[in-house]
């Protein structure tokens, strides 16, 4: 068991990041970065579909072409800007990327159109859940006393990367100011393959029938879950409570929150994102 320790975040422009992970610097000389139209960055709040779509993204850059992603690591292949040292300056195009920055927090040259943004988002009681055993899992992350001392946590937004109804809102909200896609980890379950399309589209590339084939059978769970170079594997652990790749299921929350957490939950959702047009898909069909 660790201890809650009060310097285990530190907050950054009223974000909150992991103290042993993340540095001031880093997050500051982020903002300048210089952006390539070729840059393509994969945002998410964590938990919603980020190494999902780091192997989409691989594989449609390499044109179907499995070699990268069978021999690379995920992080090495489509980084997180945010995690320092970052080699994001040298690389050479095109970039992929990830990044869990909420909007205000990202280069800025991103606000001028250049390089292309792809936003994953998962209904939130999922994400609750694929991070309560996240936290449980992960050597350097601190647990929860239990699922209803995360929830308010996750509620009160005082994990990393803050509040997950900001997050989706700001993201959405500023989109105009971006060249910039929104998906769901809902809709890449329910139809991967059109998924996929709509992904390559955005990014201008074209897969013959094939290579779609290919990049389908290679960023299913069951394939990546076995793949030790997307599986995440080697991350430090703490219990055998799960695994990054867990379930990879829609309406998992099912058998985590009562009634009366869902209904609360519900509640503070409507509050919160009334202003929100687009819904979210709560169940498996
Ligand atoms: N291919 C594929 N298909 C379906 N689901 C998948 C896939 N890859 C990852 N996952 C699930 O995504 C969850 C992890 O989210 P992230 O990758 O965003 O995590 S992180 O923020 O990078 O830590 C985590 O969800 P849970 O299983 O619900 O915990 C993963 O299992």
């Amino acid at each position: 068991i660790m201890a809650q320790t009060e310097d285990f975040y530190f907050q950054y422009k009223k974000c909150n990041f992991v103290s042993s992970i993340y540095t001031r610097e880093h997050l500051e000389q982020l903002e300048l970065f210089e952006i390539r139209d070729s840059d393509v960055f994969v945002v998410t709040y964590p938990k919603s579909g980020t190494v999902w779509m780091q192997q989409i993204v691989s594989l449609i850059n390499s044109d179907g072409d499995p070699t990268e992603v069978q021999n690379t690591q995920a992080h090495k292949r489509v980084p997180w800007i945010e995690v320092p040292p970052s080699n994001f300056q040298l690389r050479p195009s095109p970039r992929l990327n990830v990044t869990h920055l909420p909007y205000h927090l990202v280069p800025k040259e991103l606000k001028e159109k250049k390089g292309k943004v792809i936003y994953v988002a998962r209904n939130p009681k999922d994400v609750i859940v694929s991070s309560y055993h996240f936290h449980n899992h992960l050597a350097f992350y601190e647990s929860s006393k239990d699922f209803s001392d995360f929830l308010e946590k996750f509620i009160d937004g005082a994990l990393e990367f803050s509040s997950w109804f900001d997050h989706v809102r700001e993201w959405y909200n500023h989109r105009d100011e971006f060249n910039f896609m929104y998906i769901t980890y809902e809709e890449m379950k329910k139809d991967l393959r059109a998924s996929i399309l709509k992904i390559c589209s955005f990014l201008g590339k074209h897969l013959d029938n094939e290579k779609l084939n290919t990049v389908l059978e290679l960023c299913t769970f069951n394939t990546m879950k076995v793949n030790p170079m997307a599986n995440y594997e080697k991350v430090p652990k703490k219990s055998n409570d799960g695994a990054f790749l867990r379930k990879g299921t829609i309406g998992d929350w099912k058998t985590h929150f009562t009634v009366a957490q869902s209904e609360m939950f519900d509640r503070i959702f409507q509050e919160k994102m009334k202003d929100f047009p687009l819904s979210f898909v709560w169940d498996q069909e």
